[in-house]
């Protein structure tokens, strides 16, 4: 998390006459006259971020008119305003010109991708979607590209990397203009490759107008975000916009889900398939398969053969059968944007595969030596991610499985009880607890999850399962508790906030990083009972 104002832009910008801008993209100004010799070099829509010479877009909202900020983006130096016809009636007298358009959100991003040269044009892109999974795959992709030689640029929830330029993000993926100065950035920064999530928000909200991305790639979909997008089919077709010539020129669709088939289906750019589990009886054949998949340090190693016979061996130490298909993801990709297989192969021999360190992702905090329990910190925030992290676990618990995790306050509701379930049917000792209440009463959330998960363990101890269910809060408690009681063959996941630093109640930021808790707890453990 980041301040509101923090931005990674170019160093070096370039002049562009407005005159030009309202010409190329039908902008009406009341008096043209004023345009002449006027000139901009940026873009921003939130008056905070404004630098001099910038264009101020003032755009409708769900909170507030960006309109309303006009005064105070010129006042730092912003040298015209783009709004639609309602933001124009308030903006009073201003003293730069105003351009005006019916829907300025459909044209943040290509106007902001032109004042900065179509930086995305430069750059190969690859952009990932799906429900979970986008974090993990980009910093893979990353990983490998470096391995190959390229200079890697990332833009993702965790942080913006361009260079050495690195920010940690607010969003997974940043508003149409402040991507396209990270994108004019990179360029300048020597970037070659960009790694990028792209959220559905983003693609619904215009964020990504103004990129073509080289290789989209589809990793899954499952139940989040219907707070904003309603149900599961408009989720998924926001989603499926990424597969269309307006925003890819190719894509690459791990198919383990009927939603990956229905997006391969649903895709009018071409599209490779990539599948890493048995196939649903009438499926249609993947172009790429997963095969062989063997443990191998902390992760997998995998085989990736196409359905031409060309084949490779990878690996990734990140554990679960859920990041060899990010992995497999991340290759395809690679090769999707023209990489000859016999290069990449090398690149993974050079690079330990896909072993990319990945912030608050199956990140192990404490590897466990019998005495203190393993502790591993991760980013699982809906059901089926909290699913796979604890049956990522499992095979290699000795002990018991111990969980900790919440639900986020004032976002989709539907899914505090499956949660709940979810952890009683993966776990053996269930702590419920709080993530990010926002303004929502916290203890009213974890009611939600713990009823869900005390019917779930209701069930199991009749069916003869040992599973415990507790509530524990604040969090920074429930950690160490969990931790300081833990048996050393046990495991220890505190899921869901994974590199989140800040925890949000009530409009006031704490912080709070569950790796630093976690790590405390183990210290306070090792104190009363050192390692033998
Ligand atoms: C639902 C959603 O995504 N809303 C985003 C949207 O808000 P909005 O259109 O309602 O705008 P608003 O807050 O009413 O403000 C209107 C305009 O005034 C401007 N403004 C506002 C206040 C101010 O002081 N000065 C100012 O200039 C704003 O920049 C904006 O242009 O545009 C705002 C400006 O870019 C975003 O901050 C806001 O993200 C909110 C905070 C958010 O939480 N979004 C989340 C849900 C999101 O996008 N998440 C996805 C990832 C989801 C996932 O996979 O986990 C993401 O890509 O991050
Ligand atoms: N391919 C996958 N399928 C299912 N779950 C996954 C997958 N990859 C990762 N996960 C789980 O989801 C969590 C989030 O992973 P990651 O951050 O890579 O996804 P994301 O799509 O970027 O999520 P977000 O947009 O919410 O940040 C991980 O901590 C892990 O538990």
């Amino acid at each position: 998390m980041t301040s509101p104002t923090d931005r990674i832009r170019p160093a070096v910008l370039v002049p562009r006459p407005v005159a030009e801008l309202a010409a190329r993209f039908d902008l009406t100004t009341s008096d043209p006259g004023t345009l002449a010799e006027v000139q901009v070099t940026a873009v921003a829509s939130d008056n905070r971020a404004v630098s001099d010479g910038d264009l101020f877009v003032a755009l409708p909202g769900a909170r507030a008119h960006g309109a309303a900020f006009a005064a105070d983006a010129v006042a730092r130096g912003a040298r015209a305003v783009l709004t639609d016809p309602e933001g124009a009636a308030d903006l009073g007298d201003l003293s730069v010109p105003v351009l005006v358009t019916d829907e300025p959100r459909l044209l943040l991003g290509p106007v902001a991708a032109w004042v900065h040269g179509a930086p995305a044009e430069r750059l190969t892109t690859f952009g990932v979607t799906g429900t979970n999974g986008k974090t993990t795959t980009t910093y893979q992709l990353d990983h490998l590209l470096r391995a190959l030689g390229r200079r890697g640029g990332l833009v993702g929830t965790v942080e913006t990397r361009s260079g050495d330029r690195v920010l940690p993000s607010r969003l997974t993926t940043p508003e149409a203009s402040d991507l396209q100065a990270v994108l004019a950035a990179m360029c300048e920064d020597g970037v070659d490759s960009l790694s990028m999530e792209v959220s559905s928000h983003a693609i619904a909200m215009h964020r990504v107008d103004g990129v073509v991305y080289d290789v989209a790639g589809f990793t899954n979909l499952s139940q989040d975000h219907l707070d904003f997008h309603g149900d599961l089919a408009t989720y998924f077709a926001a989603k499926a916009e990424l597969f269309t010539p307006a925003r890819s020129r190719q894509g690459v669709v791990v198919v383990d889900d009927v939603w990956g088939e229905r997006m391969a289906a649903a895709a009018t750019v071409p599209v490779q398939t990539v599948r890493t589990g048995p196939a649903r009886e009438g499926a249609p054949a993947a172009d790429w398969t997963v095969a062989e998949v063997a443990p191998r340090g902390t992760g997998s190693a995998f085989t990736l053969t196409h359905a031409d016979g060309r084949s490779l061996r990878a690996w990734t130490s990140l554990p679960g059968h859920f990041n060899v298909a990010n992995a497999a993801l991340a290759v395809v990709m690679v090769l999707a944007s023209g990489v000859a297989l016999d290069d990449v192969v090398a690149a993974l021999e050079a690079g330990d595969g896909l072993s990319a360190q990945v912030p608050g992702r199956m990140e192990v905090v404490g590897p466990g030596d019998g005495t203190h329990p393993r502790v591993v910190v991760d980013f699982a925030h809906n059901t089926d991610a909290l699913e796979l992290a604890l049956a990522a676990l499992r095979p290699t618990t000795t002990g018991r499985l111990v969980v900790i995790f919440g639900a986020t306050g004032d976002r989709d509701p539907g899914k505090r009880p499956l949660m709940g379930a979810a952890a009683v049917a993966g776990a053996d000792v269930v702590v419920v607890t709080d993530d990010d209440p926002h303004d929502e009463d916290a203890a009213a959330v974890r009611a939600a999850v713990r009823a869900g998960a005390e019917a779930a363990r209701d069930r199991a101890v009749a069916a003869g399962r040992d599973v415990t269910v507790t509530e524990v809060a604040p969090r920074a408690e429930a950690i160490r508790r969990a931790v300081l009681e833990a048996a050393g063959t046990d495991t220890v996941l505190v899921a869901g906030r994974g590199h989140e630093t800040l925890q949000e109640v009530r409009g006031v930021d704490l912080e709070l990083d569950d790796r630093v808790e976690a790590r405390a707890a183990l210290r306070a453990r090792a104190e009363r009972t050192p390692t033998a």
